[in-house]
């Protein structure tokens, strides 16, 4: 479902019903600022400079990644204390640990993000010691979070959010279906359930210098093997 946050009733959503919620105008522009200027201390790295997002990312511009500092990263969690974020999360068997990450990001034009579901193969991949069996299960991403800090966006400039839902075909085929083209919306958030489709539109040319600053991450749950 897509509402205002004031309008939203975190009592009675739940994502086992409707695994995508976009909350818009859930940052003042206060909140907003504050989120930019740390952004603008941040040691951002280039796409291309990370092994994990070139290989599973080619060809997707050179859109920058930082870590999130520290007491954004508290006002983050606090904000997105969420019942039915917990309740999700809460409803899978034989959690060992849970965990979450989100990081900083800054699209230019130029850069998108191509279709994935979010269950990262290409990192588990990398962590995996060939001939091993590992000691626990790696950690799973259970729901996705993305959230827009720009002040101003233009729908020329691109950069959507696409979320599609997959159907299988007779044939044993999956067939993606656009469920949501979001705006990326100055102070917006979205969630939505792991795995799923989705992907970033290129963001246009006419966009300038403009850039798509977001922070996305995950709540994640590790399980007992
Ligand atoms: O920036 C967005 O809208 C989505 C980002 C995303 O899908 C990701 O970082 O995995
Ligand atoms: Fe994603």
């Amino acid at each position: 479902m897509k509402t205002r946050f004031k309008e939203f009733n975190p009592k009675k959503f739940s994502f086992h019903k409707d695994p995508v919620l976009v909350l818009e105008d859930f940052w003042s522009k206060e909140e907003r600022d504050t989120f930019l200027a740390a952004m603008a201390q941040a040691e951002w790295k280039k796409r291309s400079e990370i092994q994990a997002t070139d290989l599973a990312f080619p060809n997707c511009g050179d859109w920058l990644k930082a870590q999130i500092a520290p007491t954004e990263g508290s006002v983050l969690l606090n904000r997105m204390a969420l019942p039915c974020i917990a309740d999700y999360i809460e409803s899978f068997p034989r959690i060992k640990q849970r965990h979450m990450g989100f990081s900083y990001y800054s699209y230019g034009a130029g850069d998108c993000l191509s279709t994935h579901d979010d269950t990262d193969e290409q990192y588990a991949r990398m962590d995996a010691v060939p001939g091993q069996t590992p000691q626990s299960l790696p950690p799973q991403r259970r729901i996705a979070v993305v959230s827009y800090f720009h002040h101003e966006w233009n729908p020329d400039w691109g950069g959507e959010l696409i979320v599609y839902d997959s159907r299988k075909k007779k044939d044993g085929q999956v067939r993606l279906e656009v469920s949501y083209c979001l705006e990326p919306k100055p102070g917006s958030i979205v969630f939505f359930t792991v795995p799923r489709f989705h992907r970033v539109c290129r963001v246009d040319p006419l966009a300038n210098e403009h850039r798509r600053m977001s922070i996305a991450g995950w709540f994640m749950t590790e399980h007992y093997s």
